[in-house]
């Protein structure tokens, strides 16, 4: 079954359900604060107490004991004649008698929520929807285990990382994981309560049968001897009721939580003994479970439940929404048939559906015949010169929803003409199976007789559009074309924007590089790592820059390019000067605080984040640092940082890689390999390695780092990547 009718199902199920779901868990927290606010009355019992001295020391204290109780707050509460002659009903200290106080009138606000929450006002109708909102409930619980297993790569992996791609989708996830099993007593013993009011429960009466007693044989012991009172604690006692008269037939009637006792008033004698059915057990149950009746921490679980449940129907809406948004599909102008490019596309969220479209208008507009569909529609293109593959990878490098079918289709048809292909991986470095699916699709593609490859397969992380634009350009070279794509403007909201001001900004260096140091003007909370996100204008899409956090500010290091629209602002900012920008956080690329040895990998401008952590290193973890650049001159921007943090123990290591001081090139890579016996063992013992700079630094890093760990540990890389030792963030 694919994941796509599991998500489906789920989002029917939360749409036929929202509505219900929000009131009952608003309601809900409202509810569980009754249960906390009686708790906190002065009525709790020494639970130790026997009924043999409750039954005596209410006997001392007043006339004639009718019932006692013990109610769903465990609080003793007695009806009783007074000395006065009067019928009352009140809580009592069972060690002592005393009146504690009178019964706890049920609040209008609490009153009100509960007929909401049972019944919406609609009487049998509203318990009816209640009981079947709550069964949904259950079914949501089923397919969100199914989901969650399917995107985390299978159900053993149920409790592995999360990677954190988007807040609403991580805390749906996280949350869900949490809540999976509060969620699911809540939604069963709502659809048990249910069950229950409407009698479709088996029927739970017990009857006792009662002996005949001869009078004559009356042998009359003190109750405060009889075995059974003095055995029983007044908490486990759910009720007594005494006998009516002095007849010996009239019995005392106790309820416990699992049983019912007849007792004879005379002996103390046990006349009849009758266990409840599961069914009343489970009745019970369901009612304290679903109430949280008696107990703080589980009325705060409960409660906890209800904003969760509130959160989900939240966060999964917005995620449809955005999906829905994304995958808006967009009218094809041509037909299949009518096509000389086609695009098939990957997507379950629908960012690379969006890339695809950019291309599809861009062929359109330079008056090409182009057609664009997913890769699960793929069939026989009577006019196609050349299909461009755009997909994601999902699940353990797996197809996305909408490419499922694609390779069954793929072997099912013929083309009628040979066809070139060119494939655009979108994925995640975060993930060990980069843009597995992709290479799939580039394989099957290339060992098909009706397809020659184009370009090589292009993966691009974590929607780059930079790398988007590179690919292009690749393309446009390949096909003799000048395709034009502008990047479509985030739309980003205005209350997370803030403002800095510059405190320094130096002079530009031989590479044109820079660095820029900006102040908050407002608190703000970020680290080494982050990313600032500025925009030139409205009309321009932002630009990320890594942030090193030096002594509360932002420490950038910027490269100006001819062209560059941000960095050419940037670059001619003065101090005192502001600007508007937003922090993005980067949570995976912090320096984990709990390593101990910690190898730091950059090129050019990738050095950024690390001056801040190196900057930070109060804990004395051992930092060794590998940076590249062209020449002497280009670390001179660097080189104070680096100084200091040497004179101070901050940094243990540095290796430098000049590419332009002599004629054989020297670049990171090549320092790595060098020292491939201190990486190998740096792994072995743990440490992490973290790259920042550019992709095709990091490609090649990534290239000598596998050979490494193959020849010297054994393993592939992927070993090391799977143990959360790499941490990228490269551009
Ligand atoms: C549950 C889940 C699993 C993923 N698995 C992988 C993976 O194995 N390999 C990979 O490169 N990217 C993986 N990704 C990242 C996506 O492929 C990437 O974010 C892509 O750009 C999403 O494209 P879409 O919005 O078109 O679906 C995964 C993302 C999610 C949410």
């Amino acid at each position: 079954m694919t994941i796509s009718i599991w998500r489906f199902s789920h989002l029917m199920l939360a749409l036929v359900s929202s509505l219900f779901i929000v009131l009952a868990s608003i309601t809900g927290t409202i509810l569980a604060f009754e249960p906390i606010s009686n708790q906190l009355q002065p009525y709790k019992i020494n639970s130790n107490i026997s009924l043999a001295t409750t039954i005596s020391s209410l006997s001392e204290s007043y006339d004639e004991i009718i019932t006692i109780t013990t109610d769903e707050n465990n609080f003793v509460v007695a009806s009783v004649i007074t000395k006065e002659g009067d019928s009352e009903t009140f809580y009592v200290n069972p060690e002592t008698g005393e009146k504690l106080g009178d019964l706890i009138e049920k609040a209008p606000l609490f009153k009100f929520t509960t007929n909401l929450h049972r019944s919406l006002f609609l009487k049998s109708t509203g318990r009816f929807i209640v009981g079947l909102v709550s069964f949904f409930l259950i079914l949501m619980a089923i397919t969100g285990i199914v989901l969650i297993a399917k995107r985390q790569g299978g159900i053993k992996r149920f409790f592995s990382k999360i990677i954190n791609e988007n807040f609403d989708q991580y805390y749906h996830v996280v949350l869900g994981r949490w809540f999976l099993i509060p969620v699911i007593i809540v939604a069963f013993t709502g659809v048990y309560l249910s069950l229950e009011k409407f009698s479709l429960l088996p029927e739970t009466k017990i009857t006792h049968t009662y002996p005949e007693v001869n009078s004559d044989e009356i042998i009359k012991t003190p109750f405060t001897d009889f075995e059974v009172f003095n055995n029983l604690k007044i908490a486990d006692v759910k009720s007594i009721e005494f006998p009516f008269s002095d007849d010996v037939e009239d019995y005392y009637f106790i309820k416990l939580k699992d049983k019912e006792l007849l007792i004879n008033q005379y002996s103390g004698e046990i006349i009849s003994e009758q266990n409840y059915p599961l069914v009343k057990l489970m009745s019970q149950w369901s009612l304290l479970l679903h109430t949280g009746q008696g107990t703080i921490l589980w009325s705060v679980v409960l409660a906890l439940v209800c904003i969760a449940l509130l959160f989900f129907i939240y966060s999964g809406f917005a995620m449809t929404l955005k999906r829905q948004k994304a995958t808006k599909k967009i009218t094809n102008k041509f037909t299949k048939d009518e096509a000389e490019y086609i695009i098939l596309v990957g997507s379950e969220t629908g960012s690379t559906y969006q890339f695809a479209t950019l291309f599809y208008k861009a062929l359109i507009a330079t008056g090409k015949t182009a057609y664009i569909t997913t890769l699960n529609t793929y069939a026989n293109y009577n006019k196609a010169k050349e299909v461009i593959v755009f997909t994601a990878t999902y699940g353990e490098g797996e197809a996305p929803v909408n490419a499922s079918k694609f390779k069954k289709l793929l072997e099912a048809t013929t083309q009628n003409q040979s066809i070139e292909f060119s494939v655009v991986g979108f994925g995640s470095l975060l993930y060990p199976d980069y843009c597995k699916y992709a290479e799939e699709v580039h394989q099957l593609l290339n060992s098909h007789e009706n397809f020659s490859q184009k370009l090589e397969l292009f993966k691009i992380n974590n929607q780059s559009f930079d790398a988007f634009r590179t690919w292009l350009s690749q393309w446009n070279i390949a096909s003799n074309q000048n395709l034009k794509i502008q990047q479509p403007i985030e739309k980003r909201s205005s209350k997370n924007t803030r403002q800095f001001k510059v405190v320094q900004r130096m002079e530009l260096n031989i590479d044109d590089t820079f660095l820029l140091q900006l102040r908050p003007t407002k608190k703000i909370k970020f680290q080494s790592g982050d990313l600032l996100a500025f925009r030139p204008n409205i009309n321009e899409a932002a630009r990320q820059y890594s942030i090193a956090k030096v002594n509360g500010d932002i420490l950038l290091s910027i490269k100006k390019h001819d062209k560059g629209l941000c960095s050419s602002i940037l670059s001619g900012l003065n101090p005192s000067d502001t600007i508007e920008a937003h922090i993005d956080y980067n949570s995976n690329f912090y320096l984990p605080k709990k390593a101990k040895n910690v190898v730091l990998i950059a090129n050019g401008t990738g050095i950024a984040p690390f001056l801040g952590m190196i900057k930070d290193n109060h804990k004395q973890q051992h930092i060794h640092l590998f940076w590249g650049g062209r020449t002497h001159q280009s670390l001179e921007l660097y080189a104070d940082f680096l100084n200091e943090a040497k004179n101070e123990n901050k940094l243990s290591q540095f290796h430098v890689a000049y590419s332009q001081e002599q004629e054989a090139k020297v670049y990171v890579q090549d320092l790595i390999l060098q020292q491939s016996d201190f990486i190998s063992k740096h792994l072995q013992e743990e440490g992490i390695i973290m790259i920042c700079g550019s992709i095709a630094m990091q490609n090649s890093v990534l290239e000598v780092l596998n050979q490494i760990t193959t020849k010297h540990l054994n393993e592939p890389l992927g070993t090391f990547e799977n143990n959360k030792q790499i941490k990228k963030d490269c551009y």
